[in-house]
């Protein structure tokens, strides 16, 4: 369990996403995390399971070695701003997981700060993110502390930042555009005769299945694919007619739209 104290600024989808994470895993006592927020009314479930609730986020900070900004990337800045005043780049380390703002854009309101930029996903609430992280003015304990704590919350991956927006694309957006894929997979199954809650566990499973072939596998998708389409089969007829509807093309083009949404706003 980690000694040092964590504030959440700004306890959103994603800042709540991380303390439940944080909560579950073990990894910290749940009296040790803060979150903030103005409207604190929905975070209940947080305070019911004995983290701290605050409104105050430079007290939050104060009580705090490890602060996770959370915040949208269109007001990161103003509240940065607010509490840049009790940042102590001796006491405190900085992680923002705040889409598309960089580090020197923050190093620009936070000075010589030991700063984090990470990207998990919503997954972590149950611990099974794959959180992309790149740091400066760390040392090297801090950054196993780090690493130490998203492993704890998934998977973790080092990258430079200048592939961080893609990493947002891949591994944040990708959990919505994975689910959207499962939704119309559920759609389908009903469509060919399964009531919505047998439809969604097959779905889901089976995502899941395929997902572990790759990752504990180590295997290439279309070596997976191979093994399932039998000759003049079901699957390669279905398969081939995705494609013919622009099945790979129309991801790879939602992909690069999300991509130059971050990039060019
Ligand atoms: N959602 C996701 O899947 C992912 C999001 N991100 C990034 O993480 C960041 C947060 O996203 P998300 O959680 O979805 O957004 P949310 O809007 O859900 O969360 C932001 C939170 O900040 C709070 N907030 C606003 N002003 C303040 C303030 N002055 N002090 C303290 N809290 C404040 C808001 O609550 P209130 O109004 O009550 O203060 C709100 O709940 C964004 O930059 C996003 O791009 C990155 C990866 C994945
Ligand atoms: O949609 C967004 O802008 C944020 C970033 C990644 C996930 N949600």
């Amino acid at each position: 369990m980690s000694a040092k104290k964590i504030a959440i600024i700004g306890g959103g989808n994603l800042g709540s996403a991380i303390a439940q994470g944080l909560v579950k895993s073990g990894f910290s006592n749940p009296a040790d995390i803060t979150v903030t927020k103005r409207n604190t009314s929905t975070l209940a479930d947080l305070k019911a399971a004995g983290v701290q609730i605050e409104t105050d986020n430079a007290k939050a900070i104060r009580q705090s070695e490890v602060i996770v900004v959370a915040l949208k990337p269109y007001n990161v800045r103003e509240v940065l701003q607010q509490f840049r005043e009790e940042l102590d780049p001796a006491r405190h380390i900085l992680i923002s997981v705040v889409t598309g703002v960089s580090i020197a854009d923050l190093l620009h309101i936070v000075p010589d700060m030991p700063l984090v930029r990470a990207m998990p996903n919503t997954a972590i609430a149950i611990q099974e993110s794959i959180t992309c992280i790149c740091a400066t003015n760390t040392t090297d304990e801090q950054i196993r502390y780090v690493k130490t704590m998203f492993d704890q919350l998934g998977a973790t991956v080092s990258i430079d930042e200048k592939l961080m927006d893609a990493a947002t694309v891949l591994g944040a957006c990708g959990i919505a555009f994975a689910l959207r894929f499962i939704r119309a997979n559920i759609q389908g199954g009903i469509e060919i005769g399964f009531d919505v809650r047998t439809a969604s566990l097959i779905a889901a499973q089976t995502v899941k299945g395929a997902a572990e072939l790759l990752i504990r596998e180590n295997r290439h998708p279309e070596e997976e694919i191979d093994k399932v389409t039998t000759p003049k089969g079901c699957t390669i007829a279905g398969l081939n007619e995705m494609e013919h509807q622009g099945f790979s093309s129309s991801l790879i083009k939602g992909i690069s739209t999300s991509y130059n949404k971050i990039v060019k706003g």
